[in-house]
């Protein structure tokens, strides 16, 4: 029985985490840490890490990056592995994870579904082949009451794809103040926010009279918190490290 401590347990995700591990007999939720501490199940709910009176086997989060430094700091001295999944870091605080995930197991994603790490993979198959020929923007689409933009899942498929051409692409969010043509070495990411679209991604490849297109669209929430319980039942009693979706499927 993994024995998780949710972080943002009141927040849309933590809501939907929970009444997924109410049907799975693998785990099940000691703690949770919130602002709003109110409870609506069987565990208690602290306003921080460093309020936390329990113990768990593995810390699963969706929250917000203000949490990063309690919740590491809580991690490291407890020696409980995290999954985070949470987006809207910034650089340093990328590093921050990657320097705990010596000591510690650390299963980092943003996008815990598994369509998601299929097309990261295809996206970068296709710029192995169209990369410096084709043009390619990345359209991410999210709900009205998301915060980060763009989405944590569109860096991570324009990393993949840069990775791939040798890090030779900048990004382009915004052609507003652009008096330019489009250059040849960028990746254009884009965002739209409305109603409650769970989420979708897709990367098009457009070349001379022909365009590739790739897309993910999510339909529930659900996918991304069975993603999560998987990795939080995958991580417990791992050696420390830097853990994500590639490596657990
Ligand atoms: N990797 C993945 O697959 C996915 C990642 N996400 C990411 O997960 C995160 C949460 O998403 P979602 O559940 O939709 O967002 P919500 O805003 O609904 O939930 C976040 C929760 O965290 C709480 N919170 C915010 N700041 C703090 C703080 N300083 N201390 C304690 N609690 C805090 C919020 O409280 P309050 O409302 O009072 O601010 C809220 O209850 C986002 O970054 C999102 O992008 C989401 C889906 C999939
Ligand atoms: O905030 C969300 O809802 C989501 N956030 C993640 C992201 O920023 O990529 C993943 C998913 O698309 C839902």
């Amino acid at each position: 029985m993994t024995k998780i401590i949710l972080s943002g347990a009141n927040g849309k995700m933590g809501k939907v985490i929970a009444r997924c591990t109410e049907e799975r007999n693998d785990c099940e939720i000691v703690a949770g840490v919130d602002l709003n501490t109110q409870a609506y199940s069987d565990f208690d709910i602290y306003p921080s890490f460093s309020e936390c009176g329990e113990s768990g086997d593995v810390i699963v989060d969706f929250s917000n990056p203000a949490v990063l430094d309690g919740m590491l700091d809580y991690a490291l001295k407890t020696n409980t592995p995290v999954v985070i999944a949470t987006t809207g870091y910034s650089p340093e605080q990328i590093e921050k994870i990657q320097k705990a995930a010596e000591q510690i197991p650390v299963f980092f994603s943003f996008n815990m579904s598994l369509g998601v790490n299929l097309l990261v993979s295809l996206a970068k198959k296709a710029a192995e082949v169209l990369g410096g020929q084709f043009d390619i923007e990345i359209i991410e689409k999210h709900h009205n009451q998301k915060i980060d933009a763009p989405s944590g899942t569109a860096l991570m498929i324009a990393d993949a794809i840069n990775d791939t051409l040798d890090q030779t692409q900048k990004y382009m969010y915004d052609r507003h103040a652009q008096r330019k043509k489009r250059d040849k070495n960028e990746i254009g990411i884009h965002s739209v926010r409305g109603g409650t679209i769970v989420g979708e991604h897709e990367v098009i490849f457009a070349g001379h009279d022909e365009l590739l297109s790739l897309k993910h669209q999510a339909m529930s929430k659900e996918i991304f918190a069975v993603g999560a319980v998987n990795a939080a039942v995958f991580l417990k009693g791992k050696p420390a490290g830097i853990y994500d979706m590639g490596k657990m499927i």
